[in-house]
């Protein structure tokens, strides 16, 4: 059926117009309006369209039907077009047609077949066409118009109304065939269920005998209506165990979140690359050791302690999950740290003018992404537009231009969240505040820029002296250009701790001339919830010797510089005797034995180590041979920072030319105190380590043995050790002072002199003095100690003590 749609009625028969003939058209739905205008009033109820509940009244629904109809069909006789009604116009967009659906239903509810749903309907169509291929629908509307039309205009009846009472008693039988069909469907859902779900189809199928058929199937039609009846909510409820048939659960759902995942699982990577890695590893749970884990899933990493119950196995620190105790939502900000978001030059250090961006990478000409061999990247500098011609999507060296576009405020005004910000402030135990990671971290990415306040060496120098000397804190950092950043007022990173085994590097760019530095993640990246930290590195720390407390077992015991190669070597090697020599209060006689097979043992693990050492301080001299080669050939050849295609394929052919005899040819020309220096430097290194160890060891030895021969000795009937006994009644001691520690003074010279706040830890010194043998002894104590009884910088256990007088003033 055809309708002009009423707003776009008056057509524009211009030339110019644009509009389509077919605009104004509105094809209308010929089951909701020609069928149902013609069984809306007669057709009986079905058991598809309709509950005798909700059954529309039918009065009102006649009249109205009557009155649309006549409307209808005044619009349709001047708007036929074969084209439509031969099915091929194109139909109007469905919400359309739904609108026109809703004004034409009746006020009591909706017509009887019109709301038959879209797979009934098919049904419908089907039975209708079986009933009699002898005519067709399309007929029966046209007829559906005249007669309509004739009992408008009062014409005399035409002679096809007796088809068309015919096709109305037709389609009255219809949902009798629908209804077989319906059932047909029905049935074979149920062997479909039945065949899916087991004893749950035999549940349906009982439900079914319980039920009503005809509820069931107008449950399908008209789900609104039948939701209100008991017996379909039942039916429905029962229906629940085949849902449940269809949808099987997930493994998590049953086994917990944590699910395969062992405590080498690493946060970072993926599923399977985790599972690659534990394969590799062997730490693959076995199936035992799952079967436990679904008894009861437990937190990540824990379950295993607490369900295999095995004290052989190794125990680790619970720590409660990030997502459980992370500080979301109550952000810690120190009360005394001023936010500074961008460097702010200070003083004169204003005055140093940034460096231009003297390097250029030329990827796009080798068809690589900047990669680690990428010119930019190699020499610290950020690749932009200006300098490289890699799209910015493929370029992977625009770190700061990444970490801009995570941090910066968004487009509608709102602040990065915290997923982009990536750090949180944190307490710590013993190190006040920290920094952990809020999300994951690649290898090398960038995590947070270090700013603050840039100086230059006078005012650091000031700055130390008059505003920070009782500070416990230093934010104070080495940066480009003998210039310093003051993070006083700075960056969340400064709040980054130190660790002697860090996760992070502190390192510098420059980005678009401007040196600029940050914290990247190290090589294995970083989980969310880790505690973020570098290496210090702190020169400033050389003599104060704050404590380090990173808890790493390469621990260096304080922050300070990367100590040298052989001051490393020396403190190993004397950790290890540490660890093999008994202390003073141990029975050594009876472990003496012991003692001595573990100081050789010791010693064996020594030369190994020293081997390792030279073994890697050759392989860095042979490096840095090769590196000074290149660098000086680079030198030679004129080309330092920007580098052109053709020289460097000069260059390359050089270095490959002179590779072989590199190692064994004078150093280069240009450069020679540079190539020198590094190497000499590691050879001295190397030799005064080995040389170190081996005077540490023996003397170290020799003490041992000496003083276990003198205990030895004192154990069989020997002399005891003649201590002078020590007498403080001539002298007083001043409270210490700062690092130099007590000192004595004459009480005769100065009678006005309070008693001294320490004399306690004198006396416990010097009952130690008398005691024979001196424990290590530090700070001011140890000061005053070595002022009075001459001890020797670092004297050790077993020493015998010497009284010296302190000389009066
Ligand atoms: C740059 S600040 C780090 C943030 C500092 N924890 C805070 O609360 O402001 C450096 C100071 O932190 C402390 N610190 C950092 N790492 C440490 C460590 N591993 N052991 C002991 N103290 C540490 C030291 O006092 C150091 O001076």
């Amino acid at each position: 059926m055809v309708a002009l749609d009423e707003t776009n009625s008056t057509r524009d028969s211009s030339p110019e117009s644009t509009t389509s003939t077919l605009s104004c058209i509105t094809v209308m739905d010929r089951s909701s309006t020609a069928r149902n205008s013609i069984a809306a009033s007669d057709t009986p109820p079905t058991s598809v369209g309709e509950t005798s509940t909700d059954a529309p009244d039918a009065s009102k629904s006649d009249n109205k039907v009557e009155r649309r109809r006549s409307g209808r069909v005044r619009q349709s006789i001047a708007t036929y077009n074969d084209t439509i009604l031969a099915g091929t116009a194109i139909h109007t967009p469905r919400k359309y047609l739904e609108a026109e659906a809703a004004k034409n239903r009746t006020v009591s509810g909706d017509t009887l077949v019109g709301n038959i749903d879209e797979p009934a309907q098919r049904l419908l169509d089907e039975a209708t066409e079986k009933l009699d291929p002898a005519w067709d629908l399309n007929d029966l509307q046209e007829d559906a118009t005249t007669v309509a039309e004739a009992s408008t205009v009062k014409r005399r009846e035409s002679t096809r109304l007796s088809k068309l009472k015919g096709a109305a008693s037709a389609i009255a039988s219809a949902p009798s065939a629908l209804r077989k069909r319906t059932r047909e469907a029905m049935d074979s859902r149920k062997q479909k269920m039945t065949a899916l779900g087991g004893d749950k189809g035999k549940i349906m199928q009982s439900t079914e005998e319980e039920v009503d058929i005809t509820e069931v199937e107008e449950h399908i039609s008209k789900r609104k209506r039948i939701s209100k009846s008991p017996a379909t909510v039942a039916a429905l409820s029962q229906s629940k165990p085949i849902a449940e048939a269809c949808f099987k659960k997930k493994t998590w759902q049953n086994h917990g979140m944590y699910i395969g995942q062992s405590r080498g699982f690493k946060a970072n990577h993926t599923e399977a690359q985790n599972k690659q890695e534990q394969k590799a590893a062997g730490i693959i749970a076995t199936t035992a050791q799952k079967r436990e884990n679904w008894a009861l899933p437990l937190p990540m990493f824990t379950w295993e302690k607490h369900l295999m119950d095995d004290p052989t196995d190794e125990w680790f620190n619970f720590e409660l999950p990030y997502e459980v105790y992370n500080t979301q939502g109550r952000k810690i900000k120190p009360h005394d740290w001023h936010r500074i978001s961008k460097n702010r030059y200070v003083g004169d250090a204003a005055r140093i003018k940034p460096n231009p961006n003297l390097s250029v990478c030329e990827c796009d000409k080798w068809g690589t992404v900047c990669d680690e061999n990428c010119h930019n990247r190699v020499m610290r500098y950020e690749c932009d537009d200006s300098n490289c011609k890699v799209t910015a999507e493929r370029c992977t060296n625009r770190q700061f231009a990444e970490l801009k576009r995570r941090t910066e405020k968004k487009e509608n005004k709102r602040e990065p969240n915290a997923y982009d910000v990536g750090v949180e402030v944190m307490p710590t135990r013993d190190r006040g505040f920290g920094v952990r990671a809020a999300r994951t971290f690649d290898p090398g990415q960038i995590i947070v820029e270090y700013t603050g306040e840039v100086i230059d060496q006078n005012e650091c120098d000031r700055r130390m002296r008059e505003e920070y000397a009782n500070n416990q804190c230093f934010y104070i950092m080495r940066f480009e250009n003998k210039l310093f950043i003051d993070a006083t007022k700075g960056s969340i990173a400064r709040f980054v701790n130190h660790s002697c085994a860090p996760n992070c590097e502190m390192s510098t760019m420059t980005v678009n001339g401007e040196p600029r530095m940050a914290l990247f993640a190290g090589p294995n990246g970083i989980g969310t919830g880790e505690e973020l930290t570098y290496d210090y590195n702190f020169e400033d720390f050389g003599d104060a010797k704050t404590k380090c407390l990173c808890g790493a077992p390469t621990c260096r015991g304080t922050l300070g510089k990367k100590e040298s190669l052989a001051a490393g070597v020396k403190r190993k090697a004397q950790n290890l005797l540490d660890a093999i020599l008994p202390k003073p209060d141990e029975d050594r006689s009876s472990k003496r034995r012991k003692v001595a097979n573990a100081v050789r043992s010791q010693i064996a693990k020594t030369t190994h180590a020293v081997n390792t050492v030279a073994a890697s301080a050759t392989q860095a001299i042979e490096q840095s041979r090769s590196r000074e080669a290149r660098l000086a050939r680079r030198h030679s050849s004129g080309d330092a920072l920007v580098r052109q295609p053709g020289k460097l394929k000069k260059v390359s052919a050089n270095a490959r030319q002179d590779a072989p005899s590199s190692s064994s040819s004078s150093p280069p020309p240009r450069s020679p105190r540079q190539a020198h220096s590094k190497r000499e430097r590691l050879t001295t290194v190397l030799k005064s380590s080995t040389r170190t160890l081996k005077s540490t060891t023996q003397s170290q030895l020799t003490r041992y043995f000496a003083s276990s021969t003198q205990v030895t000795a004192a154990a069989a009937p020997a002399p005891a050790p003649q201590i002078p006994e020590l007498d403080f009644g001539d002298y007083e001691e001043l409270a210490p002072q700062g690092k130099s520690g007590g000192r004595l003074r004459p009480t005769t010279m100065r009678p006005g002199l309070q008693r001294p706040q320490t004399s306690a830890s004198m006396k416990s010194v010097a009952a130690t003095v008398r005691s024979g043998v001196v424990r290590s002894v530090r700070g001011p104590r140890k000061a005053a100690a070595m002022v009075r009884y001459g001890l020797q910088d670092g004297a050790g256990s077993g020493e015998t003590i010497r009284r010296v007088l302190v000389d009066d003033e």
